[in-house]
């Protein structure tokens, strides 16, 4: 038989650590990054997503662990040691370098060839869709121009991995949807690998091939993005990702019947937890949908309205004073007046049980 020949991951981190006085910016975080893939480290602002890059940059020290990098133990390396990139949300480009001359400042730098550094800065500034700038200097630029020389300044090497630190914050809505497509298109067509920082969990979910949810400096869970909006690891996750915000409501599973918001339900397609126990569930404004008062599971009176665009975000209140949130097609929602009563079905298949003591998902029986 062969030997299987070790096969070396360009990140690894193993229990890496950092406290700044009392506050524990990062408490033990274990993660394999794969190459070629974009890991997005998701959490709340202090959650420690710029510590954990900063320690895999060499710009921190880590308290405890290990940063490895392409196989190699650099937890103590200089920054300059570690091949890799980091992109930080910063539009600072030499004001009086044209925009080739910006761009290609890390390969001059790196004391490259003149043909191979003309040839890279064309072929970044074709793929990030600049050619027209490279000529001129960043004042005569728009600030999406200006943000595209930056990227590709930094995309221009060929590191390791490439840390991004919340990259298009600054950017309009607009700007930053179209940006982070191309950032994932460019990621994917070179077999870069990213790792990208954000607080912002619908960019995590357009743009990751794996998340990595922070909070408080712990990893809470780590999963592909589906999963993690699917069967988020407890209720602040389910909390963070998706919105409107899931529903919370107390329930009940009897081991035959389904109790929620004190009225028994059949339990149809509903993942049931092992045992009998109360818990609380965590209900999708997706898997709630309004129909003809009495032909739902509640009835429910519309207290409030909220155009999302293409669906409405309907608020609802059922008799026993709970309230819920539900999307529906804005097309088909114009019945929907404040005040009106309505049916609500609740989607058996969609509904997450969490256990009321430490808010952890509770996985269903098997
Ligand atoms: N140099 C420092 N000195 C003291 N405390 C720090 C330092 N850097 C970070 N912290 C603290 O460590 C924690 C994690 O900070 P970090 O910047 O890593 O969070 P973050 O997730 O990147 O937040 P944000 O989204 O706001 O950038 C926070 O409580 C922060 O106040």
């Amino acid at each position: 038989m062969i030997p299987e020949i070790p096969r070396s991951l360009p990140l690894q981190l193993n229990g890496l650590r950092k406290s700044y006085g009392a506050t524990v910016a990062v408490a033990g975080t274990t993660l394999d990054v794969e190459p070629g893939t974009m890991t997005v480290i998701l959490g709340a602002a202090g959650a420690g997503k710029t510590t954990t890059l900063k320690m895999i940059a060499g710009l921190e020290t880590p308290d405890a662990g290990q940063v490895i990098l392409a196989g190699h133990d650099l937890t103590a390396a200089e920054p300059r040691a570690r091949n890799v990139a980091m992109i930080f949300d910063n539009l600072a480009l030499y004001p009086d370098r044209s925009g080739f001359d910006n761009i290609a400042y890390p390969l001059k730098l790196a004391r490259r060839a003149a043909p191979e550094i003309e040839e890279r800065v064309r072929r970044i500034a074709v793929l990030l869709k600049i050619p027209h700038v490279l000529g001129r200097l960043p004042k005569t630029m728009s600030g999406g121009e200006k943000q595209r020389v930056a990227l590709a300044r930094a995309l221009v090497r060929e590191p390791t991995v490439f840390l991004l630190d919340e990259p298009l914050s600054s950017l309009d809505a607009m700007l930053r949807i179209e940006l982070r497509a191309e950032l994932r298109r460019l990621q994917r067509e070179q077999g870069h690998t990213f790792v990208l920082a954000t607080p912002d969990f619908q960019e995590a979910l357009a743009v990751a091939d794996r998340i990595v949810m922070l909070r408080a400096g712990r990893v809470v869970q780590i999963a592909a993005p589906q999963d993690l909006y699917d069967a988020p690891a407890d209720i602040e996750t389910a909390r963070f990702v998706g919105a409107p915000q899931i529903n919370l409501v107390d329930a009940e599973w009897t081991g035959g019947a389904l109790i929620l918001a004190g009225q028994s339900l059949a339990p149809g397609a509903f993942r049931a937890p092992p045992a009998p126990c109360a818990f609380t569930a965590g209900i999708r404004p997706e898997h709630l949908t309004p129909c003809a008062a009495g032909q739902g599971d509640f009835d429910a009176t519309v207290s409030d309205l909220e155009p999302l665009g293409h669906l409405v975000a309907v608020t609802v209140t059922l008799s026993a004073g709970t309230e819920l949130r539900l999307t529906a097609p804005a097309a088909g929602a114009a019945g929907f007046g404040i005040g009106t009563t309505l049916g609500i079905a609740v989607g058996r298949a969609g509904l997450l049980a969490f256990d009321p003591a430490d808010g952890r998902l509770i996985p269903p029986a098997a």
